[in-house]
């Protein structure tokens, strides 16, 4: 079944005197439960396509369809999760898990219940107490990656979620992250500059074409799960994916 479908996605911004054509009609369906992966160069709308996914932008021409209705407006089915994990400092690590749920109305007993859950399956219990100063850049990850998946939402945006990450942890959370998506079967969109990052984790990934963009290829990925960073079988995919890449990169 379709989750998600992108229709002629074209999308504008004003600088300065000239308009800015960011996004130039971007088509993209996904599947229920399908794991997607966004590359491209640098600037050309990865983001901004993910922003208007969530409904935090709207396109200026086109249609994100969710479960084939029109996305208007954000909603607690498409959850976005940012780079640097945006979590609130002044509160504890349960309570920023549990911060969408109290704002939804669910009663303290019944969110810590579903917090616990989430907390456990990104190791967390032991810091549940702690405030998010006191964890390292990757355990802040898993707190924000929790704290969307408690609202159980249908689809789960991820913008570069462990850009920011050192190779270790992001290696690491590159397993997790397989283990959550086929435990949680949630349908996710990924951005990403890595390419290894990209052929790890998804079913698809999508090649955005140098601004004014399109999505120029989409690979798929049927290949044994969890996949390794180091695994030589995937080398021939990034291959494939970099070929398609690199000139656009240079048009840039
Ligand atoms: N709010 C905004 N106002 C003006 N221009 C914007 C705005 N947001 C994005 N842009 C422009 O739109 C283009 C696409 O930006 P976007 O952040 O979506 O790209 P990206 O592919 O995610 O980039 P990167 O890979 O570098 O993170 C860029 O040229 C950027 O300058």
């Amino acid at each position: 079944m379709t989750k998600l479908e992108a229709k002629n996605i074209v999308k504008y911004f004003k600088h300065d005197s000239h308009r800015l054509k960011a996004l130039g009609g971007v088509n993209l369906q996904i599947e229920d439960g399908e794991f997607v992966c966004l590359v491209g160069p640098s600037g050309c709308g990865k983001s901004t396509f993910l922003r208007i996914v969530a409904g935090l932008e709207t396109p200026d021409e086109g249609e994100i369809f969710f479960d084939g209705k029109p996305v208007t407006s954000t909603g607690p089915e498409r959850i976005i999760v940012f780079q640097e994990g945006a979590l609130f400092p002044w509160l504890k690590v349960q309570d920023n898990v549990e911060f969408g749920l109290k704002m939804a109305g669910i009663p303290k007993e019944e969110r810590a219940q579903i917090s616990k859950r989430y907390l456990d399956m990104m190791q967390l219990t032991k810091f549940a107490d702690s405030y998010t100063y006191q964890l390292s850049t990757g355990m802040k990850q898993r707190v924000a990656i929790a704290r969307a998946l408690v609202m159980d939402p249908d689809v789960l945006l991820m913008d570069e979620p462990f850009a920011a990450l050192d190779a270790q942890t992001r290696d690491l959370l590159l397993v997790e992250m397989q283990l959550i998506w086929e435990k949680t079967k949630k349908t996710i969109l990924f951005v990403t500059h890595n390419v290894t990052e990209a052929t790890v984790l998804g079913t698809k990934v999508a090649v955005f074409s140098n601004r004014p963009s399109t999505i120029k290829k989409v690979i798929n990925i049927d290949y044994k799960r969890p996949r390794l960073v180091e695994d030589q079988n995937l080398f021939p995919l990034q291959q494939e994916i970099l070929s398609e890449l690199r000139p656009e990169v240079k048009k840039n």
